[in-house]
């Protein structure tokens, strides 16, 4: 098996909930119908929506299957499985310099609220990065919850990677200033900071960003600058809406979906594509330092609806 074969069949095997939630839905209607008709495109709504694939982007897929089916005259249900696929892909759209901060000096912000996996995946991004020979630094930013230093010192140690910070208490503004100070004085090539993104203060978070955003800006202007949010795909439509909010406070400039693997919701990678416009960049699949994939909305399609075979 070739490495992008092994890759793609984690891939398979990390979205199989999701797959029986939605897939096996729509394949039922496939060949449950003998005409295309109002209650077959019905179905499929509800199949798309209960997917989590969101209500927006559902009416969308199905106009463009209809008018598809309407411009190629297709008359057999099963024909429209093609169809569909590519619609959804269409609404995923590709990201242009998605993952530049990689191959920059840069420094990465982190958000995401409580259990979210947020720890995790900085971990697994920090052992990505190390694995290209990149100079790491991680940033213990979150400094609200009680061993979330102790708990990202752990991932630093397992990535080999240095931290900054982990006082539990600390000003947050603080530990990025020192954690700056050492990614440019040991030249680091990515700066990874873990912050506290609570969601039920608003104002506080906002404030609390633009004062780490104003510290960079001032201390390390040539960096390179990205902003994730981290979501746990198990939530659904919660996981949507946290990504609305956090997209009201700062400038996120993409998702880390996690537990892809847990979920049968990853139909939610495409509703924030979609309707919020975000590239998701990486899923999480599983629970070591591997376990993090980039993102390809064509790929993650094609492990989603061609399981035993490379659609390409
Ligand atoms: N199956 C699976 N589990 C994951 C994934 N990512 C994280 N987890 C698990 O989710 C749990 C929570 O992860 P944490 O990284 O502690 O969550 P967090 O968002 O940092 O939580 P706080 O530090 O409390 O804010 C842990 O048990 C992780 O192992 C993933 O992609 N797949």
């Amino acid at each position: 098996m070739s490495e992008n074969q092994g890759f793609f069949q984690r891939l398979v095997s990390g979205l199989t909930k999701t797959r029986d939630h939605i897939v096996s839905g729509m394949d039922s209607i496939f060949s449950g119908f003998s005409q295309i008709n109002d209650d077959f495109y019905d179905e499929l709504e509800e199949t798309l929506i209960m997917g989590d694939i969101g209500v927006r982007t559902t009416m969308e897929i199905l106009d463009q299957l209809r008018e598809k089916v309407k411009e190629q005259h297709i008359k057999e249900p099963t024909d429209c499985r093609e169809l569909l696929i590519e619609s959804i892909k269409e609404q995923m759209g590709v990201s242009e310099n998605a993952y530049e901060f990689e191959e920059k000096t840069s420094v990465v912000f982190v958000i995401g609220v409580n259990g979210v996996g947020k720890t995790t995946t900085i971990g697994k991004l920090a052992g990505k990065l190390r694995a290209q020979d990149k100079k790491v630094i991680l940033a213990a930013a979150d400094t609200f919850r009680a061993a979330a230093g102790e708990q990202l010192k752990e991932w630093a140690n397992r990535a080999q990677a240095e931290m900054i910070g982990g006082q539990e208490g600390s000003d947050p503004a603080a530990v990025i200033y020192d954690a700056v100070a050492a990614a440019k004085a040991r030249h680091a090539d990515v700066l990874l900071c873990d912050t506290a993104g609570r969601l039920h203060n608003k104002k506080n978070l906002m404030e609390e960003l633009k004062k780490m955003n104003r510290i960079i800006d001032r201390e390390y202007p040539e960096a390179y600058r990205e902003t994730l949010v981290v979501l746990d795909a198990t939530t659904g439509q919660n996981a949507l809406a946290q990504a609305k909010e956090f997209n009201e406070v700062a400038d996120i400039t993409g998702v880390i979906l996690t537990k892809m693997d847990g979920s049968a919701k990853g139909g939610i990678a495409v509703a924030i594509q979609s309707e919020l416009g975000l590239p998701v960049k990486y899923i999480g699949v599983g629970e070591t330092i591997d376990d993090l994939q980039k993102f390809d909305a064509d790929e993650f399609v094609n492990a989603l609806f061609y399981k035993d075979s490379d659609a390409d």
